[in-house]
Order: C-alpha cells, then structure tokens, then sequence
C-alpha cells in the first residue's frame, strides 16, 4: 500500500477552477469592450491606458485563482488522504475481501463471471443484487467486480472513495520507470478518505487485515507467482493466490513427535522475536524435509502452515523465469510472519541424472522410482543467489524457510549450515505403523457401516484376514445402540489396519503409492485388505522389471561411449601416428579398446599402444 500526497487536486476541481478563472476573465474583457471602452464611463479614452488596465484585471484574477488554488491545496490537506493498493501486495487482498464484506461493489453493473476455483477471488453473490438469480445459481460460477466506476461508501462514519486502476500488463507498458505502478503489473486501488485524522487509514487497514485472517482462518493460503502476468519492477507481486483447506496436523502419519518437534520449533522462534533482536541475530529460521517422493514433506508444511495461521509463498526453482534476481525480488516482497517455501530444492545445482542419459523411469536412491527430470528444467538460480537470498535482508523479519528436497546429497554444504538450514527432517518410506494408521484414517468409524466391515461381496468368499472377524449380529436379535455400534466397527477397522499393515514391507512403499491404492477401494476395508499381497506383489515384479530394464539401457549406454570414446582415440593416435608426432599416454579406455585388436594396432605402425618403454617415460613417440 502506497500513501500519497495530499497536493494532487482532482482534475475536476482544478479544471473547474481554470474554466471560472476564464468565464470571468472572458466576461470583464467582453464587458469592457461593449461598454465602449472604460473611457466612456470614467472618461479615459486613452488605448494604452483601458489595455493597461485590462492587462491588471487579468493578473488580479490570476492570483485570485492562484489564491482559491492555494487555500484548497492547505484545506485539502487536512482533509482527505489517499493511499495506494497495489494487486500482489498481501494489503491488496485484505482491502478487497473488506470491500466485499462492507458489500461497497453491491451497485455494480461490471463482472467478470469465471468458474468456481480454489483461486482467491473475493466473488460476491449475485443473488443479492439481481432478484432474477437465484442463490444456487451462484454455486458454479464466481461473480468478480471489475471495479471501473467509482464507489463511495460509509466506513465508521467517513466518507471513502474507492476507485481501480488496471495497469498494463505488457514489458514495454509495464516497463518500471516508466509506468505509474512501481510493480509492473496488475492493477490498484485508490482509496480517498475524506477525514482530517491520518489514524484512519492505519485503522482501515489493520480492521482489513483482522478480517482476512478471520475469514481465511478455516484455509491454507498459498502464494505463488503466476509467469503470465510479468513482474517488472524492483518488488516482485505474488499474483497468484490459492487457497486450500487447512489439514489438520493429526493427518499427517509419520514417527511419533516428528511434527510435534517442528511445530514447537516454529512457535518459540516466532515468540522470540526479541531475543533474536537483543542479540543481534537474523529473525528468520530454515527446515528442510528431505527424502522419497510421497512421503509428507509438502503436506506437513501445509499443516504447519494452517497450525501457525501463516501463509505460504511457494516458489519452484524449476520454474523457467525463476533466476538469481527474480528469486532475490521474490524473497523480499514476502511479508513478515510468512512461510517462503522452495520446494526441490536440489534443481538449483547439478544432479547426478542430469549427467547421465535422461531416462524416465529413473531410479532413486531410495530403490523406488521416482519422478524423471525434465531435460532443460535445471534451475538459472545459483547456488550464491540462493544463499544471498537465505542470509540476505529479504529473509529476516520473522520468515520461516522451508525447503524439500529429495536428493539431500546433492545439496552444498554451504546451504545445509546452521544459519540458513536450522532443522533437518528426514522422512521415510512407509513403516508398518504409518500403513495402519493410514488404513484407519481411511475407513473411520462415523464413515464405514457394520456391513462393510463383512466378508466382500467382490470376491464372495471369507475374507483373507489373519484376524477373525466377530461375525455380524443377527438381523433379528437386539439392534445396539448407535455408539456401540460405532464402537464395533472401530474394531474391526483396527483389526483389519494390523492385518493390513502385516502384509506391507516396510521401507518399500510410499505413503502416497499405498493411499493410492486404498482409494480404489474407498467403501471397501475388507476388500482392500484382501488384495493388498497380490498388489505388493505386482509392484515388486513391475519394479524389478523396470530395474532390470534400466540396468541393461545403462549397460548399453556405458558400452557405447567407451566405444566412442576408443574409436575416437583411435583414430587421434592415427593422426599422430601419421605425422610423427609426440603424445601423452593413451588413455585407459583406448588401451583397453585396442588391446588385441589387429586392425587398431594395424593402425598404429603394428605396435600395441602404449609400449612399455614409452609408458615408462610418459609420453610416446611413434615409431615407423
Ligand atoms: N506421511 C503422510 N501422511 C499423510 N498423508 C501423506 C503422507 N505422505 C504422503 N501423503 C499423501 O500423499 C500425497 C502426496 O504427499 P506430499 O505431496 O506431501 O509428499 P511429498 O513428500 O511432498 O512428495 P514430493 O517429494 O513428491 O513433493 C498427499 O495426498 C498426502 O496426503
């Protein structure tokens, strides 16, 4: 939010003015000449004097205006301020949600109708307004106000103008210096309070920003930069705002206390403000979760980020336009009290796949396979921007850092230091445990009905579960009551989860792969927990067959360049041979090549390269 002066008088007072200074200047003058000249009347008859005196009159009503101009700009002073809010400032959304609260667009004859989405949009009810439209009408589509007219509403007994400006979105229209909005892109709000006291607009703005945190409090809300619209200017706008709902912290599985540690880290770092200051360290805090895809690394932030009620900009490194200045502008517009997230992280520096054929079923280190890196996507972010960014001016100020990744051992041990990365989690692949509780989570109790927990009607045969099952009450004897009821299939469901989880390798599947799994069998516990062997065991025979694939493409390709590399070789000792010229040794790979190859040695004089005369003095003269 930008202030600004108070000496910009609205164009429609200031032409009003010019157009009263000029009716009367015009009027005197067609006055004095009807009247025959002042001459007539006041008996001076002389040219030069009724022009003198017409030229005094013309400056009289100049300092007139000048004066009138004057007392407004002093009284205009004191009695209305205007401020700025620029789209991608967080100030922006809590004006617009206060807007729509206060229903000041409800006159509005301008939208913009767009599907319903978890993009932010502060859309308002068009039922409200039109009688024609019915509310559920208003479910599948979102009614934004364009904001073109201006409104004047009643805010805690002031008077307020409101107005929107779209900036130009285009590089050379948008170009910083030359545009009037110092971010480049998207567009403002002018707000014109008609008031003498300047704490109203402090007030305004902190009543704004009460609210949004009130109404966003049920969800997550997530900031990314949307490529589309450029961002010119020395701040960079978060132009794209998401929100999703808040995950509750128990639906994270992973080893006991794991959260609870991090939770209780963020909340004493964010408490000791002051301390951070008396002692002259940096405000800010750096996590990183590390390890297999899947596993809860991005979920648990979105958890924390819902427990601490903070918002999160998130930022891909892999993102094309993302580069050491585009991520220095980005980390210092995040406001305070916010979570700056850089998910894969490891993209920024050279990985070990990126040196290798590109192949898509890649295999991680984790034995699993994971996502191939697209060729072409490694980051332009260095590793000194990025560590500028962590120990620079736009990190502090009460940010947590966090950043996944799931190659911790392509991260520089610069970045992993205390200072920049104060905590590090590792998370693993699925352990018996997490498969049970995920298996609970999945069919609770106030969800499943006690016929759901019998033998399936899929398969029709008993079900293959370890425990046994209490057989179902008869249909005619005494039904229980509802929480007995409720109590039983808890049971069962705890049953089938220890069942289920017995028959999951531990370390060998991801949280996501096995949730993917029990989503086919969403109403179905008994059945989930029938087919998950023979699922496990067409995993593992896929997986084995991928790695052996891998294993031989690698093979191949390895196989290849060495003999590019021998052919390559060859064929520079050849040339040497040929014009008698001195060489080093012949590398490893083009000995190995050559060793017992007629033709090759053919090639170079009838000899076996190197001899080891020559290989003892380090360097080979050839020989005819
Ligand atoms: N430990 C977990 N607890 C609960 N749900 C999980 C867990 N791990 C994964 N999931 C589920 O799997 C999906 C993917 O999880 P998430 O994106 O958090 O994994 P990730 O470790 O960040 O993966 P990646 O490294 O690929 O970004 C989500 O729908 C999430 O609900």
């Amino acid at each position: 939010m930008d202030a600004f002066g108070p000496g910009d008088m609205p164009d429609w007072i200031s032409s009003l003015l010019n157009f009263a200074a000029s009716v009367t200047g015009v009027s005197v003058f067609a006055s004095v000449l009807n009247s025959g000249g002042l001459g007539e009347t006041t008996g001076m008859q002389n040219p030069s004097l009724k022009l003198l005196l017409m030229l005094g009159l013309g400056y009289v009503l100049n300092v007139a205006r000048k004066v009138v101009l004057w007392a407004y700009r002093r009284f205009s002073f004191q009695y209305y301020i205007t401020a700025q809010f620029q789209e991608g400032d967080p100030t922006y959304e809590w004006l617009v949600l206060l807007l729509t609260n206060e229903k000041v667009w409800k006159k509005s004859k301008d939208f913009r109708v767009t599907s319903k989405t978890s993009q932010m949009k502060w859309s308002i009810g068009l039922s409200t307004t039109t009688s024609a439209v019915k509310e559920d009408d208003d479910e599948n589509a979102e009614y934004v106000p364009t904001y073109s007219a201006p409104q004047i509403w009643r805010w805690n007994g002031y008077w307020i103008e409101v107005t929107r400006n779209v900036m130009p979105r285009t590089p050379m229209d948008g170009y910083y210096g030359g545009s009037p909005n110092p971010h480049g892109t998207g567009s403002s709000l002018y707000l014109t309070i008609y008031t003498f006291d300047m704490q109203v607009l402090s007030k305004l703005v902190e009543t704004a920003r009460k609210k949004y945190f009130e109404v966003s409090r049920p969800y997550i809300i997530i900031h990314t930069i949307d490529t589309l619209q450029p961002n010119y200017g020395p701040v960079l706008s978060w132009n794209n705002v998401k929100r999703k709902n808040r995950r509750p912290l128990e639906s994270i599985i992973l080893t006991e206390g794991v959260i609870d540690s991090i939770i209780q880290d963020a909340r004493e770092f964010i408490d000791m403000e002051e301390w951070y200051m008396d002692a002259g360290i940096p405000h800010r805090r750096g996590y990183l979760l590390h390890g297999p895809p899947g596993t809860g690394k991005s979920s648990t932030i979105f958890a924390i980020a819902g427990e601490l009620g903070m918002e999160i900009y998130s930022l891909s490194l892999a993102a094309n336009f993302v580069d050491d200045s585009v991520l220095a502008r980005a980390a210092t517009s995040i406001p305070k009290n916010s979570i700056f997230l850089i998910e894969d992280i490891d993209c920024a520096f050279p990985s070990r796949e990126d040196e290798s054929p590109t192949d898509p079923n890649i295999m991680s280190p984790y034995g699993m396979y994971t996502r191939p890196r697209i060729p072409g996507t490694r980051s332009a972010v260095t590793l000194s921007g990025l560590l500028n960014v962590l120990d620079g001016v736009g990190s502090e100020e009460g940010k947590l850092f966090f950043a996944t990744t799931n190659y911790i051992d392509h991260l520089d041990a610069a970045l992993l230091r205390p200072g920049r990365i104060d905590m590090k989690v590792e998370y693993h692949l699925s352990n018996k445990d997490q498969a049970a509780a995920l298996f609970r989570r999945f069919y609770p109790a106030k969800h499943i009905k006690l016929t759901d927990t019998y033998p399936s009607p899929r398969i029709g045969t008993v079900p293959l579960i370890d425990h046994p099952i209490p057989a179902p009450a008869p249909r005619d004897a005494e039904v229980p009551d509802l929480d007995e009821k409720r109590a039983t299939v808890a049971e069962r469901i705890g049953r089938m989860a220890d069942s289920f989880a017995e028959k999951i390798p531990e370390g060998q599947f991801s949280t996501a792969e096995l949730q993917g799994y029990l989503l086919g069998y969403k109403k179905e516990p008994v059945h989930a927990v029938e087919s998950i062997a023979p699922w496990i065991e067409r995993e593992q025979a896929q997986r084995e067959e991928k790695r052996r694939r891998e294993e031989s493409k690698r093979a191949k390709a390895k196989e290849k360049s060495k003999e590019m590399l021998a052919q390559a070789g060859l064929a520079m000792y050849s040339a040497a041979a040929s014009s008698g010229m001195v060489m080093p040794p012949m590398p490893p790979a083009v000995v190995a090549e050559t060793a017992g190859d007629v033709d090759a040695v053919a090639g170079l004089g009838g000899k076996h390269w190197p001899s080891p005369a020559l290989e003892k003095e380090g360097e080979i003269t050839l020989e005819e």
